[in-house]
């Protein structure tokens, strides 16, 4: 262990001048480095020097940790070696090693520097070694108290800076549940600057989800929900009986939404499309934004429900909350319940054996997403209505009734007033969820949007792919905005997503690009524009030439200068043509 004498040096010098005063000779002690950390007479000037270069007794004693008694310096072998041997002052000298067990860390010299100084010590040399060996004892200790305190401190600041590091949030109370110390996350999550000296209560819940146990914690008159663990302290300082590890509930959502929200989310501004229908949805999502009510978005699958549910919380005052969607078809009929509601430990068997939190928990303050609604089973629909109309949830397995502040967003493709016919959808859940209805036109009875969507994706997908796209064959076009788009949007977007994989070097798009299936699924209202009397643009015969000049020469500067020599324009009207193409 590394003893520092320096770091008790007041109480060494001290002990040195009980030593002289007793004795009444000059006292040394040196280190184990031989620096002096305290000296009386003639070294008390001289404390703190360093005495490497001389010290030959002392060296030896640091080497075998003996008692020594020079009784005549200059003279004795240890003395040999010395350069002051020939001008030795010392009269007298008697060192002693200061040992923590067996490991030397200091000396204490007694030096006699006249005549009578020798004679005192010659006729009490007993009495002498006995004290200074006890005073070395005594310094042996204090060196030994002081390295603990140090190790403990540091110990202490080991932790204390564990602590300030933890995510978690971390209490340690005393007695009276007194805070004694709180890190920096505690602070945070319980939104309070300083937390030392206050008095905390922590009511469990009863419940357990995520493998830990829910608190209600009671401070400065707040009630804040937390997930943790309280471990008691087996110590006997009263300030120190307790110890709570936590996170605040909030702070799970987030984490928990941050995990698992992957959703593409999108403004009101970038819905594509111009026809009169969305145009209009566009209009009503802002107007409905604002609003708390429930919204029911109804159309065929791929049309954009989920889209427009995502716009809605984009433009709501929700915006910073969360918005959380459940695909009510996805998730087997006898999950959804939890899915939805959450449920404690030891819930029901066959559950995650945790517990876990539910999504309307998780949506609290933002906006629940409960999309293919229709396919929720009859049961459920029942404790659905329930949530709804009385804004409050429990967690399955639990006693506890939790308020929600969540809206509601539900989408279908389903004919939900069919199913109501046939009693598979409750009537009076239809009336709670379609307070606000939104329909979306299937794509082919707004084929306005279809040119517009076609280049937005093939933009999107010309990008993502990282490849070189120059312009889209008029026929082509023509044939998808004639298609039948029985998959909707979505089709679409997958249908262009493989045109642009299929698109060759020369970056054109054409009716070689499509698939089969697509082909196959060609409806009857399809006008296709393929015989022998079609006329070809003029604009799009111009594109295709500057594209195969491309194509020839490369795309390089040197590649265009030859591509507008081939072409017979100007090189200035070469690159005013292409960016004309490039823009489309
Ligand atoms: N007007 C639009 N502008 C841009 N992208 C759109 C538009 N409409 C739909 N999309 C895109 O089409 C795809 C399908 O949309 P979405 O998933 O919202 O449809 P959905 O009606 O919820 O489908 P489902 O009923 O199958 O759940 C998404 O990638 C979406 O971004």
């Amino acid at each position: 262990m590394n003893f520092d004498l320096f770091s008790i040096q007041d109480i060494v010098q001290k002990y040195a001048d009980v030593i002289a005063q007793v004795s009444g000779v000059d006292v040394e002690v040196v280190d184990k480095k031989l620096y002096r950390v305290a000296g009386t007479g003639l070294y008390a000037e001289d404390v703190n020097q360093d005495m490497s270069s001389e010290g030959y007794v002392y060296k030896h004693i640091l080497n075998t940790g003996e008692i020594r008694a020079i009784h005549n310096p200059g003279e004795d072998f240890l003395c040999f070696n010395c350069p002051s041997r020939s001008n030795c002052q010392e009269t007298i000298e008697i060192s002693m090693p200061i040992k923590v067990h067996e490991e030397i860390i200091g000396i204490i010299g007694l030096v006699g520097s006249n005549k009578d100084q020798r004679d005192l010590i010659l006729q009490n040399e007993k009495l002498y070694l006995e004290f200074i060996n006890q005073i070395a004892y005594f310094i042996a200790a204090k060196a030994l108290e002081q390295k603990e305190k140090e190790s403990k401190l540091s110990i202490i600041a080991t932790l204390d800076s564990v602590i300030d590091h933890m995510e978690q949030g971390v209490l340690i109370m005393g007695k009276g549940n007194i805070i004694t110390r709180g890190n920096e996350s505690a602070k945070k999550q319980l939104g309070i600057s300083t937390v030392k000296g206050k008095t905390v209560e922590i009511i469990y819940t009863g419940d357990e989800l995520n493998n830990t146990s829910e608190y209600k914690m009671i401070i400065d008159n707040k009630e804040i929900f937390i997930m943790g663990e309280v471990y008691p302290l087996e110590l006997r300082d009263y300030q120190y009986t307790s110890i709570l590890i936590f996170k605040n509930i909030k702070t799970i959502h987030s984490d928990l939404y941050e995990m698992t929200a992957t959703l593409k989310t999108v403004d009101a501004k970038n819905i594509i499309g111009s026809s009169e229908a969305t145009k209009r949805l566009k209009r009503n999502i802002m107007k409905v934004a604002g609003s708390n009510s429930t919204v029911l978005i109804t159309g065929e699958s791929g049309t954009g429900k989920e889209m427009v549910a995502t716009a809605i919380w984009r433009e709501s005052d929700r915006r910073n909350q969360k918005f959380v969607a459940v695909n009510c078809a996805a998730i087997p009929e006898s999950l959804l319940e939890s899915e939805l509601f959450g449920y404690v430990k030891g819930a029901f068997s066959g559950a995650d054996p945790k517990g876990r939190i539910g999504k309307f928990e998780l949506a609290n303050q933002g906006i629940i997403f409960l999309d293919e609604i229709g396919d929720m089973p009859i049961y459920l629909q029942a404790k659905l209505l329930r949530v709804l109309q009385e804004r409050t949830i429990t967690r399955i397995g639990s006693n506890q009734v939790i308020p929600i502040d969540v809206r509601v967003i539900a989408a279908t493709n389903k004919d939900l007033k069919a199913m109501i016919e046939t009693k598979k959808f409750r009537e009076d859940l239809y009336y709670r969820l379609n307070v606000i209805p939104l329909s979306i036109k299937p794509l082919r009875e707004r084929r306005e949007d279809i040119e517009e969507l076609t280049n937005y994706f093939i933009k999107r997908y010309s990008r993502l792919l990282n490849k070189f796209y120059i312009y889209i064959e008029r026929s082509t076009m023509e044939l998808l905005k004639n298609h039948m788009w029985r998959g909707n949007v979505r089709e679409l977007e997958n249908t262009v997503e493989f045109m642009v994989n299929m698109m060759e070097s020369d970056g054109v798009l054409n009716d070689k690009t499509l698939s089969v299936d697509f082909f196959k699924d060609v409806s009857t209202e399809i006008i296709i524009n393929n015989n022998s009397d079609t006329i070809t643009p003029l604009k799009e015969l111009e594109l295709r030439e500057i594209q195969k000049a491309l194509s020839i020469f490369g795309d390089t500067t040197e590649g265009k200068r030859k591509a507008a020599v081939s072409l017979g324009i100007s090189l200035t009207t070469f690159y005013r043509r292409l960016e004309e193409v490039l823009k489309k």
